[in-house]
Formats: C-alpha cells, sequence, structure tokens
C-alpha cells in the first residue's frame, strides 16, 4: 500500500490486532470468540487495517484463522511472523496486503524488542525481495534506532513499525522522565526515517493505550498505529464498535 490511502483526520490510520480474541478462544481450547467475527466487527466500527500474529508456537492465532479470513477483509490484512521458512510459505499462499516482520522468541509473554535487521541484512534482502515479487509490501518490527531504518531501508522494505513497548511500560509505570525519552526516541526515528527518504511509511505499536497513544499519535509524519492489547481489553467493558471509536478519538486527542 503507498500512502494514497490517508486518514480522514490529522491522526493515523488505525490497524487492529486481533490476536487477543484468539488467546481468549484458545485459552478454552474451544471454538469461540472468533477472531474474524471481531475483524470484521472492528472494520465496521472504522479500523483502517486489521493486525494478526501468526506465532511459531501457535499460542492464539491458528493457520487456519489466517486463511480464512483473508477473503473477508474489507481493509487490509498485516500479517505479523518471523522470518523463518515457514511462515514465508504460509504468507506467500494467503497474499497478505503487509507481512510485517518481527523477531520472536518462544518463551516470552510478549514481543520484547525489535527485529535486529542490521545483523541480518543480506537473510532479509532476499527474505523480502521473495514476498515483494508475490505482491506483498513488507514492514520491519525494529527499536526505534537510526541503524535499525538504514538497514530496513538497505534491505528494501516498504515500511518500519516502530516498537512502542518501552514508551508503553514507562507511561503505564507512570515515570514521567523515561516517557518523555522515550517518545523522544520515537519521535527522532520517525523524522529521522522520513528525512532520508519521505516515502517510507513510519508506523508505531505494542502496548499503546487510550491513555498514552495521542502523544504517539501526534508525532507528525506517522502513518499507521497498531493496537490490540488495550483496545480487546476496553471491549469488555463497552464492547468492541465502542473501542474502536474510544481509540480512534484517543488518537485525536479527544
Ligand atoms: C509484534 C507485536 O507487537 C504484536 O504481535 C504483539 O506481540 C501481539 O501480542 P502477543 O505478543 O501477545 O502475541
Ligand atoms: N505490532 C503491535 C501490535 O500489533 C499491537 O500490539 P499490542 O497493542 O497488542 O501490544
Amino acid at each position: 500500500m503507498n500512502k494514497m490511502v490517508q486518514s480522514s483526520s490529522n491522526s493515523p490510520l488505525l490497524g487492529v490486532n486481533i490476536d487477543h480474541v484468539a488467546t481468549l478462544r484458545q485459552a478454552r481450547g474451544v471454538n469461540y470468540p472468533d477472531p474474524i467475527e471481531a475483524a470484521l466487527l472492528c472494520e465496521q466500527a472504522g479500523a483502517d487495517g486489521i493486525t494478526l500474529h501468526l506465532r511459531e508456537d501457535r499460542r492464539h492465532i491458528v493457520d487456519e484463522d489466517v486463511y480464512r479470513m483473508k477473503p473477508l477483509l474489507k481493509t487490509r490484512m498485516n500479517l505479523e511472523m518471523a522470518t523463518t521458512e515457514e511462515m514465508l510459505n504460509i504468507a506467500l499462499k494467503v497474499k497478505p496486503e503487509w507481512v510485517c516482520l518481527v523477531p520472536e522468541k518462544r518463551e516470552e509473554l510478549t514481543t520484547e524488542g525489535g527485529l535486529d535487521v542490521a545483523s541480518q541484512q543480506d537473510h532479509l534482502k532476499e527474505y523480502i525481495a521473495a514476498l515483494h515479487e508475490a505482491g506483498i509490501q513488507v514492514s520491519l518490527f525494529v527499536d526505534p534506532e537510526s541503524k535499525q531504518i538504514d538497514a530496513a531501508m538497505a534491505c528494501a522494505a516498504d515500511a518500519v513499525e516502530l516498537h512502542t513497548g518501552q514508551y508503553s511500560q514507562a507511561a503505564l509505570a507512570e515515570d514521567s522522565a523515561a516517557t518523555a525519552h522515550e517518545l523522544q526516541r520515537i519521535q527522532n526515528a520517525t523524522a529521522y526515517a522520513l528525512s532520508v527518504q519521505d516515502t517510507f511509511i513510519v508506523n508505531a505499536g505494542h502496548g499503546l493505550t487510550r491513555d498514552n497513544v495521542y502523544p504517539i499519535a501526534s508525532i507528525p509524519g506517522i502513518y499507521e498505529l497498531n493496537i490490540g492489547h488495550a483496545l480487546i481489553a476496553d471491549s469488555v467493558f463497552m464492547g468492541l464498535e465502542k473501542a474502536v471509536h474510544a481509540m480512534k478519538q484517543a488518537m485525536q486527542g479527544e
């Protein structure tokens, strides 16, 4: 996707991550709640895209979800995955509009850091080229560091998604100095990427909530935010449609 798809307001687009609906399903080993039903509801409520992470251990999203969801989405699918041969084969079959390459550790509670693009450029160049050949655009989930952005561009990635986990944790801990520091890193990384290549897409996400999203959504040039855990948590109390609306409002400072 190019930057032709724009938010109707000045705030970034909202990609909703529906992994956490599948987490609830897997906790019981039953067939509900259905992440596909959730994805379609989020789209109806104004989500600009749907993100899902097919983890190697299949702890939430499973292969069938990805295959079933793709033809039903009206916006676009952003498939997060590790840089393995198995995942490449799945992506080439499913053909999501976007793939976001993320680091994975089996035992982690959630994605702990960004992909170290700089240390594996040869592998990533080939991997990204294979996805491009299938018409899939590629984003790399990276820490907000110029070294990783340079490497992502050198690998011909179309976008980066800046990992906002450290910012979110600092905000949650109400550590205002650390929050300001992490925000500055994300602002600097965004400005850096766009100064090198103004057509490059800079997304951000991880751990964002209605309480901490506005400073990130206000960064000039940020294209899309991917938000899951906090939005699905909100939906327990307010319903999924209202939770999508409320997140969009929070992104605009309302
Ligand atoms: C890469 C990323 O930030 C998301 O995929 C997030 O990791 C989803 O939640 P889990 O970490 O619980 O899979
Ligand atoms: N890539 C980040 C994402 O998709 C959502 O992360 P979270 O809001 O579930 O932490």
